[in-house]
């Protein structure tokens, strides 16, 4: 794992904007269509709102979240909302969003039809994780009812996932297909966090730090102030 450290959060934004941005467009060059995947969360919302104006083919992006909170999408609490006022608007307005999102009961009953687009989409060529001061990421939460399961090498794509600090039902990507992103990056906020993922390299076990299954070739960008 590479580690960049930033002075603070405005240069880590215009940083890995920049660097998303490069990584689309060098594999536009060679492929037809790009998917990335990004977190949703407190975090990202500032690299969303530079990369949105970034110039590329935007029309040949599809983007997807990591993961999302069964809420609808006017919710605050929602990804889907903050991916769709911070990416999805500007030049980034032309690309493909794939929600993780339905407004049905419970994810359960949407999981099929919230999954098949998103195979022939895979494998993931660029993917932003970010990381819960537990060490989460995604939905992958230490104590969630389907961790393990969503850990596993044949997990399906999609998975429903309830835990303590989650506030209420997710669906989340599972291991296999974060995994087999071609590039990833990790992005945080604060020294507690920092703590929290030295803890995660430490402890070395997806179930008690989920972050840690993904961080062998990543490289994670933060800044120990706002
Ligand atoms: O709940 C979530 O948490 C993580 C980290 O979010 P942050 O607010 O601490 O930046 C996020 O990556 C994930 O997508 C989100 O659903």
């Amino acid at each position: 794992m590479k580690k960049i450290k930033y002075p603070d959060s405005e240069m880590m934004a215009m940083d890995l904007a920049d660097i998303l941005a490069a990584e689309l467009n060098g594999i536009l060059n060679t492929k037809e269509r790009v998917t990335l995947v990004v977190p949703g969360g407190t975090t990202p919302g500032p690299v969303f709102d530079i990369l949105s104006g970034v110039r590329l083919d935007w029309s040949r992006v599809n983007i997807l979240l990591t993961d999302e909170r069964w809420v609808p999408e006017d919710d605050p609490r929602s990804n889907t909302r903050l991916v769709r006022e911070h990416l999805l608007v500007d030049r980034a307005a032309e690309a493909t969003f794939i929600p993780l999102y339905a407004p049905i009961k419970t994810p359960e009953e949407a999981l099929a039809d919230l999954s098949k687009p998103i195979g022939p989409l895979l494998p993931i060529d660029v993917l932003v994780l970010g990381m819960g001061l537990d060490m989460h990421t995604a939905s992958l939460f230490p104590g969630a009812d389907n961790l393990e399961a969503a850990m596993a090498d044949d997990a399906p794509i999609l998975m429903p996932m309830r835990a303590k600090g989650a506030g209420g039902p997710r669906v989340t990507l599972t291991a296999p297909v974060l995994k087999g992103a071609m590039s990833t990056h990790v992005v945080y906020i604060g020294k507690a966090k920092n703590k929290a993922l030295k803890k995660a390299l430490k402890i070395n076990d997806p179930l008690r730090a989920p972050i840690s299954a993904f961080l062998k070739g990543a490289t994670a960008h933060w800044t120990p102030h706002k």
